[in-house]
């Protein structure tokens, strides 16, 4: 599967996002079809550092038992110290370029934008992904800029070097559908799984919602 395909449902989270153990919402959301997973130990409940990067491993494992690519949020060094398939970084991380020159070669850095300066910038510095957004309001990111909506998101697209795009911010089954047809490769989301009562059937809800049908 290429990362243009993998980037269809990206499931996001860390344990402060989970209703039930973070474990069995990881476990859920494979069965129900995610095709990447992001760790995202961030906020007021998030743990210390040796149960993140203990949380990690245990995630990661279950990541791998589904083949199913793990990626880490920020983190560089813990993403390298476990192994990891690749790590996500904002416009306060490190950059792209930095971690490209200390980075094994088949490694995935994702990079997030919100504007097109941003997504040019980002595939410039040679990231692999783009997450575009906020697109809509979120309740998962303490920090999140306004977000853009789907005519933002729409107006970026042109400007993203031909990178992959996922796109990311209070996307639900609601909307999932309305996010694809901007021209998205998928959608990134934390609580419409993490939060949702039974997240094995929100996740292959968005599985059918972001699937490509073959005249798209
Ligand atoms: C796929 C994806 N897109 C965007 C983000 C947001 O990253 P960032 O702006 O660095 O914010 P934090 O997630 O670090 O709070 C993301 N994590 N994943
Ligand atoms: C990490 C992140 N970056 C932009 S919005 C967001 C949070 C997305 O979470 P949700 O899918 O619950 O809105
Ligand atoms: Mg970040």
């Amino acid at each position: 599967m290429t990362l243009r395909q993998r980037l269809q449902l990206y499931f996001i989270m860390g344990s402060d996002d989970c209703l039930h153990a973070p474990e069995q919402v990881v476990e859920e959301a494979l069965a129900g079809g995610i095709t990447l997973f992001q760790f995202r130990e961030k906020g007021a409940r998030a743990h210390s550092d040796t149960a993140t990067r203990a949380l990690a491993l245990e995630l990661q494992q279950r990541c791998r038992r589904h083949d199913v690519p793990f990626v880490v949020n920020d983190d560089v060094e813990l993403a390298l110290a476990i192994g990891a398939d690749g790590v996500h970084v904002g416009q306060q991380d490190e950059s792209v370029a930095a971690i490209r020159a200390r980075c094994p070669r088949n490694f995935i850095i994702g990079a997030s934008a919100i504007s097109r300066e941003e997504a040019e910038r980002a595939s410039r510095e040679g990231a692999d992904y783009l997450g575009i957004g906020p697109v809509l309001a979120t309740g998962s990111k303490a920090d999140a800029e306004r977000p853009i909506g789907l005519q933002g998101l729409a107006d970026i697209l042109p400007f993203t070097g031909g990178l992959p795009t996922v796109a990311i911010g209070g996307i639900d089954a609601s909307c999932c559908a309305r996010v694809m047809r901007t021209g998205v490769d998928g959608v990134a989301v934390i609580s419409a799984i993490s939060r949702a009562a039974a997240p094995r059937q929100a996740a292959a809800g968005l599985k059918s919602l972001t699937a490509r049908q073959p005249a798209d």
